[in-house]
């Protein structure tokens, strides 16, 4: 059994940057790290559900957003019945010393992080202003960006590092903030 020693959850809004920041972090941990996507086991498990192909859902093409919104309310009926139900799956895929989860949207995905992997885990918030999320391809969508999944933890206060990566900073200044914070 792998030994995990750190989890770092990123959390932010669509279109702010969390897989281009969890990957640009990924690589500069090398290959004693991996990402873990939650979305990942929640596409795999709804594909087999409603036939539709699995490839198709996982890349950034049109059909993941005409399919978000029904595999939305479907995770929202599994995840009453097991808050951690997709986290624990996502996390049967870790064998890193650390694993950096790329799309942490719930306070119960940090409470189920929290509670199994205690102070090895450590909270990333991305922000990002509107217009630069416009720019890269964001449109506001009534179901997607005012529910449960896009807003839960726009009231969270307790992130360990808050980073804004509106363009100011590139990315490889980001990853610095993040590994200086963490002493990664
Ligand atoms: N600092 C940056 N410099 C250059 N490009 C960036 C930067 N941050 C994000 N991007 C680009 O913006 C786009 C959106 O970023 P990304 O896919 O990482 O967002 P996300 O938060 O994972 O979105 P979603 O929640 O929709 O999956 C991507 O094309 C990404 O490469």
């Amino acid at each position: 059994m792998v030994n995990i020693k750190r989890v770092i959850l990123i959390s932010g809004k669509r279109k702010c940057g969390k897989d281009y920041i969890s990957e640009k972090l990924q690589k500069r941990l090398g290959e004693t790290s991996q990402i873990v996507r939650i979305s990942e086991p929640i596409k795999r498990e709804w594909s087999k559900k409603t036939n539709v192909d699995l490839k198709e859902l996982l890349s950034d093409g049109p059909l993941k957003e005409e399919y978000r919104k029904d595999m939305i309310k479907w995770g929202e009926e599994i995840r009453q019945m097991d808050y951690g139900y997709f986290c624990k799956l996502a996390m049967d895929k870790a064998i890193s010393e650390t694993v950096v989860i790329s799309d942490i949207r719930r306070k119960s995905d940090i409470k189920y992080f929290k509670e199994r992997y205690h102070d090895k885990v450590l909270i990333v918030r991305i922000t990002c202003p509107e217009e630069i999320r416009i720019k890269r391809g964001w449109m506001y969508r009534h179901g997607i960006d005012d529910v449960e999944s896009e807003c839960d933890l726009d009231d969270y206060e307790h992130w360990d590092l808050t980073v804004e990566n509106n363009e100011q900073l590139d990315g490889d200044e980001i990853i610095n903030l993040i590994m200086n914070k963490f002493e990664l």
